[in-house]
């Protein structure tokens, strides 16, 4: 478990993190989201203790880092990703860990095989591809069985093999009942990933939440509508105040006019509607009291990319189209 309590990290004139309050519970694998410069980096440096906060707390499993009687074994972290440059082999890399940390040799036995290093093993750590190295990075990040891990950008530059085991062996390790913080640039992958979700701008929160609530939040969420009444269905739904595009016509439109997306759909035989701003259980409603039949009702849901770039979009730090300034950001 780590919970955070209005943590605040201020570099010089600069607020990295600003009166930040979180819980990571464990059991479920936790996202961690925020554009470019948010504070994700500096919020796991001060969970980790390789960074003092300026004002707030942050405890895991109760306890600061630094009173933590042996941190590996309750904290594992894998900080963006740097390859380990080591003439070591990986084992000998993790067996020098384990020293350090008073962890029995067997343990990394233990991780290699975790990790599929096994065949590797031996072999130069500073020669190893991306994956092969991160790969070490995770089973260094395991070598003390921690009930918490850390990881910033695990998946970065992985082929999709890899990106596809860390997803695995995250959430297998979150169901043995282990707080797991990620942070990815990757949203495909953070949905498929995480349950659970902090979401950060400019240091600060934007929102405490779990994937699905979030994208379900998100204003990208739209119903498709196919009915041999879709013309009419069409006009009910836009006196609701919804916004309706003829679905034939979506690729050359954009989803934004309501009023020509009408015009569509009522000169038109094709049956097919996409409804944004009801809710599919309206849209059913409307079609029953005016006793029009429905083929099709599919809410489809924002994908996180689209809640992310949604929700964010005011925290973004820098803009290509208008540089902020750092005034500006705050
Ligand atoms: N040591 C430092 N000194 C000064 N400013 C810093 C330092 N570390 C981070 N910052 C600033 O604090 C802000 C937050 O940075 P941080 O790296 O934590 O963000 P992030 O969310 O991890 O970003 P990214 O997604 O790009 O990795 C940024 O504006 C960054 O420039």
């Amino acid at each position: 478990m780590i919970e955070a309590r209005g943590l605040t990290k201020r570099y010089g004139g600069k607020v990295a993190v600003d009166d930040l309050s979180f819980t990571v519970r464990p059991g479920v694998v936790t996202g961690f989201l925020g554009p470019n410069g948010a504070g994700k980096s500096t919020t796991m440096r001060m969970i980790l203790g390789l960074d003092r906060p300026t004002r707030g707390t942050v405890l895991v499993d109760g306890r600061h880092y630094r009173d933590l009687a042996s941190p590996a074994r309750h904290v594992g972290a894998l900080l963006e990703s740097r390859a380990i440059h080591t003439g070591r082999s990986a084992r000998d890399h993790l067996l020098a860990l384990a020293h350090t940390h008073g962890i029995p040799r067997r343990r990394v036995e233990e991780v290699i095989d975790l990790v599929g290093l096994r065949e590797v093993a031996r072999k130069r750590a500073g020669g190893f591809s991306l994956g092969m190295g991160q790969r070490l990075g995770i089973a260094s990040a395991l070598l003390g069985d921690p009930g918490t891990l850390v990881l910033d950008e695990p998946v970065n530059g992985l082929d999709p093999e890899g990106v596809r085991w860390i997803r695995d062996l995250l959430r297998g390790l979150a169901a043995e009942g282990r707080t797991i913080l990620l942070s990815s640039h990757l949203m495909s992958e953070m949905a498929m990933t995480a349950t659970d979700l902090i979401v950060v701008g400019r240091g600060r929160l934007i929102q405490e939440t779990t994937v699905e609530e979030f994208t379900r939040g998100a204003s990208g969420n739209r119903v498709h509508v196919r009915s041999p009444q879709a013309a009419e269905l069409a006009e009910l739904a836009a006196r609701e105040g919804a916004t309706v595009t003829y679905s034939a016509a979506l690729a050359g439109m954009g989803s934004t006019a309501a009023a020509s997306g009408l015009e569509a759909a009522r000169g038109s035989e094709a049956d097919a509607i996409e409804v944004a701003g009801l809710p599919s259980e309206r849209i059913g409603e409307l079609a029953r009291t005016y006793g029009i039949a429905l083929y099709e009702l599919t809410p489809r849901l924002a994908s996180l990319e689209e809640a992310f770039m949604d929700i964010t979009r005011d925290a973004v730090e820098f803009t290509t189209a208008a540089p902020a300034t750092s005034e500006g950001t705050r």
